[in-house]
């Protein structure tokens, strides 16, 4: 096949640009990004050997060559793993699969600074595309596994890139860099130097389980020596000469110690090599927030480092079944994301698991059924979680960033796994009335209960503002009752799940009858208040129920309401509106149930509308006022009208006839 040219597709045309003019400071990591490739395509390869026994591949000597070359101003990164067909090529290296690219895109053109550019870009890592921060050209010559052609790809980062079709390239990838020059004032060094080669090495790589190695041309000085000592000696033919100076050429140096961080102590370890093992595992260029180690010995004997990040990935949602462990058996990689051993709600956890005791070609269905993986599971599920616990009553600010990064995801386990769910409600945060700031623990809520209060009160909602101005909120704030206030989609789900909390029921402000009286010792003249109340506003409630039947399944009094004269509420039991949507977001049809509406006898619209019902039951306005009051009560708590224009309508004619 020619030499064809390939356009980048736009993002990473975007992506590239923003590598050659360099917006990240710290451009050594480019190394660490090729390595950590150059990894995880040998993991591929023994991988599939395992797998395929006719996979016609070389795995004898599995390694990582660097190979710096201080006169052509290269470096070339090579390693003999799974390679990728000319195919692969253009897909993986041509476009940016991952989602949210185009979300960081937009994000990095409105950041204001040069750090905060360089915080989108390592939440995000570009991988192979950092190359270009320091090299004005990248070549790639690659030779999958088992097939016979290779492929050369070659690209200034400009543009586009040409690809074309090479018969003799080993198995593996070549990726060579055509380094800019030096500019150590723009952290641009000299990476042909052997030196530097090696401080990145053991600085970002050191625990890499492949040998990575360095070949380098004998140093000058040594081959000008050489050439002097044989001068000397006339007798030594040329032949000879050349013989010694190979005999002399230096054996490939290995750079990095491949010692699994996971089996050594935590003393021998320092966090800045924990932190370069995440960042390979994650493909994250951050820091993670925490560190947590692992190990059991006995008769199932495992090591396991796990991390949690300090920011919630793009896709956090989008891949929901994806898992960040990665497991090892007996120090050799088997498989990534493997979901047997962390749940879904923990889908955000990084790290390793390395068991000893399981068979290389373990599959993903024996390790769902194997007793001994569900035991460490759970380990590390309360593991996890005690961390948690443990970072909220020691390093707050750690914990307070866990949340807001992962709180949505870590409620899903308490709808999905009840056996941890005290721990869980225990980590758990919320908004709350009490501060607006500051969020509040179910433990602190309950500290903060008025006397004779039986119940953890909330109220879901869409956002913060729309639960504050919601007509259900009133009493509660009025008799200083306080009230969480739950916005993620998933707290419609949990709550009704969770049936209490240190005994405590939780309740919903917006569903069920208001028991703020029962929260208060009732005296017998309010009693007595309220049964006169009823007795005053049967006809009016009886008449209303008949009239919004279509509606509402019932209209009665209530005493939840200070300002506003009506709102709706669900019934106890009933699924509630937003839950109903999110069933139906799912594909999953629930059944529409009516709600009830209340009305506030205090209010002046309310007892009014009892006099006029009294003096005239028969008036054709009255049906129209009921309408409108139903209407005012939806729009109230956010809820869209069944007719918005014959409400607008019914109170144009209302406005009127006040002018
Ligand atoms: N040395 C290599 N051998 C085989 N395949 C490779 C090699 N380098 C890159 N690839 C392929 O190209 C893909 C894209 O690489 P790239 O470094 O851009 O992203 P990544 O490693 O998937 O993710 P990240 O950007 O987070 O590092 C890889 O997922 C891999 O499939």
């Amino acid at each position: 096949m020619p030499t064809e040219t390939f356009e980048f597709q736009v993002e990473a045309r975007q992506l590239l640009q923003m590598m050659i003019h360099s917006i990240y400071s710290n451009k050594d990591v480019f190394l660490r990004e090729l390595i950590s490739n150059a990894s995880d395509a040998l993991d591929k390869l023994r991988i599939e050997s395992l797998r395929d026994d006719s996979l016609n591949a070389e795995v004898d000597d599995l390694h990582i060559e660097i190979e710096p070359d201080g006169e052509a101003r290269t470096l070339t990164v090579r390693d003999n793993g799974i390679g990728m067909s000319r195919d692969e090529v253009v897909q993986l290296i041509g476009t940016i699969a991952k989602s949210g690219t185009a979300e960081l895109l937009a994000r990095l053109k409105e950041a204001k600074d040069e750090t905060a550019a360089e915080g989108l870009i390592g939440q995000f890592g570009v991988g192979f595309y950092s190359s270009f921060m320091v090299a004005d050209e990248v070549s790639l010559v690659t030779r999958k596994a088992g097939e016979s052609q290779g492929t050369r790809w070659s690209s200034t980062g400009e543009g586009g890139y040409t690809v074309e079709t090479v018969e003799d390239a080993p198995q593996g990838t070549a990726v060579t860099l055509r380094l800019k020059p030096e500019d150590a004032e723009d952290q641009l060094f000299d990476y042909t130097s052997p030196w530097k080669v090696r401080e990145i090495v053991k600085r970002y790589s050191d625990f890499i389980t492949w040998p990575i190695r360095m070949v380098t041309e004998a140093p000058k000085a040594e081959k000008a020596s050489e050439a002097e000592a044989a001068d000397g000696a006339e007798a030594a033919d040329e032949a000879e000469k050349a013989e010694q100076t190979e005999a002399k050429a230096p054996e490939p140096e290995t750079l990095n110690s491949m010692k699994a961080l996971w089996a050594r102590s935590r003393s021998e370890v320092s966090d800045e090599e924990y932190h370069e093992l995440y960042k390979h595992i994650s493909h994250d260029w951050t820091d993670p927030l925490e560190t947590i180690q692992l190990r059991a010995e006995g008769t199932f004997e495992y090591q396991s480092l796990l991390f949690l990040p300090a920011h919630a990935p793009h896709d956090l949602f989008s891949q929901a079944n994806k898992r960040g462990v990665q497991l090892y058996v007996k120090r050799v990689f088997i498989m990534d994301d493997c979901e047997a051993l962390v749940p879904e709600y923990l889908r955000f956890v990084k790290g390793v698991v390395d068991a000893q005791d399981l068979s290389l070609n373990v599959s993903r269905e024996i390790l769902q059924q194997d007793r001994q993986i569900q035991l460490m599971r759970r380990r590390l599920v309360k593991k996890v979680l005690s961390t948690v616990k443990e970072m909220m009553a020691n390093r707050e600010e750690n914990y307070t960033t866990f949340w807001r990064e992962f709180g949505r995801v870590v409620k899903e386990g308490l709808l999905n796994d009840p056996d941890n769910r005290d721990t869980i409600l225990r980590i758990c945060s919320f908004a709350s009335t009490h501060d607006k700031e500051r969020l509040t623990t179910l433990a602190r809520y309950v500290e903060r209960m008025k006397d004779g209060q039986k119940h953890i009160y909330y109220m879901t909602g869409e956002s913060r503002t729309a639960v504050e101005n919601s007509p259900h909120l009133e009493a509660f704030q009025a008799k200083g009752l306080e009230v969480l206030i739950l916005t993620d989609p998933v707290d419609e789900v949990w709550v009704g799940a969770v049936p209490e909390f240190e005994g405590k029921q939780l309740r919903s402000i917006a569903q069920g009858e208001a028991e703020l009286d029962a929260e208060e010792e009732q005296g017998e003249e309010a009693k007595a208040e309220k049964e006169r109340q009823r007795a005053e506003f049967a006809e009016l409630l009886t008449w209303l129920g008949e009239r919004l039947q279509e509606e509402v399944k019932e209209v009665r009094l209530t005493s939840r309401l200070t300002v506003s004269p009506a709102c709706v509420v669900t019934d106890a039991g009933d699924v509630t509106p937003a839950l109903q949507n999110l069933y139906r977001a799912m594909g999953q049809e629930v059944p529409q149930s009516k709600r009830i509406l209340e009305l506030n006898p205090e209010h002046g619209l309310v007892t009014g509308l009892r006099k006029a019902h009294a003096t005239d039951a028969d008036d054709p306005g009255l049906g129209e006022t009921a309408e409108l009051l139903y209407g005012m009560a939806l729009l109230a708590e956010g809820s869209q009208l069944a007719d918005p224009a014959r409400f607008a309508r019914l109170l144009a004619d209302r406005l009127e006839r006040t002018l």
